[in-house]
């Protein structure tokens, strides 16, 4: 049986890769799809990939009362993904959400109900296994060298400043510099610029008398994220509680997600 699948935000930027990945999945169906200014256009139409047969809706409630849904991808804005989240978590359906700007006591409220519902959520501030392993090496680095700022550079149409990539590899490397140092490390300073030209890309420097060292990512395409949400969208269903990617990409041979 394939996953049945609704995209939240099937005409945003990253939506439509999304929704172009689901589509040729073999294991996974198109039952739905999400958004406001788009509600009533094609969804494959606006993906590049001709006419599905998948119309944008505008309210949540609605779709999962037409569709039959396993999993909800959110690549929509803070409030919105709220929204969907709750509905979703309370009709049984498992979440795979990667809009940014959700606040931490607000994901604390999710996994809460996500554990009484019984139901699964991944949520993770980027799929690009590459951010993944950038935030990693930055938590082995940070207790050798304790003095770092992240810079982070995205397109100019995005919202949300700091992107949430570097809130959480902030929030990592205060962990990891805690581990070693005990006490409450000094907060890591982040730097956002928006600029044309740009997808998203993001340093982290390390700096120590006489030597510095840089951790960079570079997403160019948005086809990056897409490896990490379709393996999010077949793992979740046997989650409870919200998960981060990590717990999930770090356990699978590597090479699983280059494709
Ligand atoms: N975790 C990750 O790996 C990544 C996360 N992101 C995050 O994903 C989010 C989306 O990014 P991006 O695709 O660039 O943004 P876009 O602005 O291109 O797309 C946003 C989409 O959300 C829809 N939307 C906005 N508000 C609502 C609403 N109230 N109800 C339903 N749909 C809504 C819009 O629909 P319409 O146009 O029809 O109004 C649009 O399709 C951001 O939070 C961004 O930070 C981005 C890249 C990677
Ligand atoms: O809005 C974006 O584009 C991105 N958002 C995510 C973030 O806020 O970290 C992930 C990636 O940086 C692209």
């Amino acid at each position: 049986m394939p996953v049945k699948v609704a995209v939240a935000g099937a005409s945003g930027k990253v939506g439509r890769e999304v929704v172009a990945a689901v589509v040729q999945h073999p294991d996974m169906q198109l039952v739905g799809a999400l958004g406001r200014r788009s509600a009533g256009r094609d969804a494959g139409e606006l993906a590049g990939i001709g006419q599905v047969g998948v119309l944008i809706e505008r309210d949540v409630r609605r779709l999962l009362e037409r569709a039959s849904v396993d999993v909800l991808v959110d690549f929509t804005e803070a409030q919105a993904a709220l929204e969907h989240a709750f509905t979703c978590i309370d009709a049984g359906i498992h979440l795979v959400v990667g809009t940014t700007g959700i606040s931490r006591s607000e994901l604390e409220d999710l996994d809460a109900r996500c554990r009484q519902r019984g139901v699964g959520a991944v949520v993770s501030p980027n799929f690009a296994i590459g951010a993944l392993l950038m935030m990693r090496l930055a938590t082995l680095v940070a207790p050798y060298m304790p003095r770092c700022e992240i810079v982070e550079m995205h397109h100019e149409t995005k919202l949300d400043a700091p992107s949430g990539t570097a809130l959480r590899t902030a929030a990592l490397i205060a962990e990891a510099r805690g581990r070693a140092e005990g006490g409450a490390p000094d907060p890591v300073p982040i730097h956002s610029v928006r600029l044309p030209g740009l997808v998203a890309h993001q340093e982290v420097i390390f700096g120590l008398e006489g030597q510095t060292l840089t951790i960079r990512h570079d997403s160019t395409s948005r086809r990056s994220f897409v490896p990490g949400v379709l393996l999010a969208v077949q793992r979740v269903g046997a989650l409870r509680g919200v998960h981060s990617l990590e717990e999930i990409l770090f356990e699978q041979p590597p090479g699983a997600l280059r494709h």
